[in-house]
């Protein structure tokens, strides 16, 4: 079993006492070198994940381990955190600010990488004057060039052009796998996440609702269509019934009828919405997405 990148135990958050659990009773284990897609509705408690991780927020209740670490100081250098509004310094100019990283990360600068992700940038125009998308790639430039083990990246393509978006996504992803970095990268956009990422988890209301290889927690559903009829003893996450047929999403408990059922394999974007539009489906995580620690009391 390779090590974790992150491990979350019994996890919670609250930003208040009146204000309810932002995340609430998070287990699960993120195996390091992995490209993970954090997805989930607005409010889900994505970007609070991100946060505590990356040692912005201490948890309520719970912990959450980094690089084998609970220790923020010695943590913040081997990660690299891109906040939605990715914050920069405004009044300083594109190459001031990548000179910066470089300064700030002396040991591990990748001044190659910063120039490739940041080469349409003006070098002189000051971070105030760039648009989003600008800002949204030196946001990325610096926190690549570092070179962390562990990216967390919250919501990095929102505001990119889809050229960018394509662009910034594949480099991302050839220097994630040349240097083993594990990224973890939330969006909303379920069909990019599809090809670009190995590792799935889905939050919905504060609680992890699936965790693990997007190709196996794919292949524990199946997408049946027959005539209506008891689909006991699988688990149905969705299903609709057209006159006398019935489609659903269901975790097969056992082989499916295939005399009684077409069956097909789920699309990753069929089966997030899935889970989506039925929040009481019971929680789904892989072996590998097991807190070892749940593991352990289990
Ligand atoms: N600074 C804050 N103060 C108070 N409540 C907060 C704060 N940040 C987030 N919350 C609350 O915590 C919950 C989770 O929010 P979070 O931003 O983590 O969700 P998200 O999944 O990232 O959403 P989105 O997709 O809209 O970015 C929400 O109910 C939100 O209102």
């Amino acid at each position: 079993m390779t090590g974790a990148a992150i491990e979350a135990n019994g996890l919670g958050m609250t930003y208040g006492r009146k204000r309810g659990w932002a995340l609430r009773d998070c287990s699960f284990r993120l195996p390091a070198g992995r490209i993970c897609a954090l997805v989930g509705p607005n409010g889900a408690g994505k970007s609070t994940l991100l946060a505590l991780a990356a040692g912005l927020l201490r948890p309520t209740e719970g912990t959450v381990r980094v690089l084998g670490s609970t220790d923020r100081a010695e943590i913040r250098p081997r990660i690299a955190y891109v906040a939605q509004d990715k914050p920069l310094y405004p009044q300083l100019t594109v190459a001031d600010t990548l000179w910066a990283g470089r300064e700030l990360n002396p040991a591990t600068w990748d001044g190659d990488a910063a120039d490739r992700i940041a080469a349409p940038l003006p070098r002189d125009a000051k971070v105030r004057a760039l648009s989003g998308g600008q800002r949204t790639r030196l946001a990325l430039a610096l926190a690549l060039a570092k070179r962390p083990g562990l990216m967390l990246l919250d919501e990095p393509m929102a505001d990119l052009d889809p050229l960018a978006r394509h662009q910034l996504m594949g480099l991302l992803m050839a220097e994630a796998a040349e240097h083993s970095t594990t990224i973890v990268m939330s969006s909303h956009i379920l069909t990019e996440l599809e090809g670009a990422c190995d590792y799935l988890l889905l939050v919905d209301g504060g609680r992890v609702r699936l965790g693990g290889e997007s190709e196996d927690v794919v292949a524990a559903h199946a997408l049946v269509t027959g005539q209506v009829r008891d689909l006991a003893p699988h688990t149905v996450i969705e299903s609709r019934t057209t006159g006398r047929q019935l489609t659903a999403l269901i975790r097969p408990d056992g082989p499916v009828d295939a005399a009684a059922w077409d069956v097909a394999e789920p699309s990753l974007e069929e089966l997030l919405l899935a889970h989506l539009r039925s929040p009481d489906a019971p929680p789904l995580l892989t072996p590998s997405a097991h807190a070892r620690e749940a593991v352990a009391a289990a």
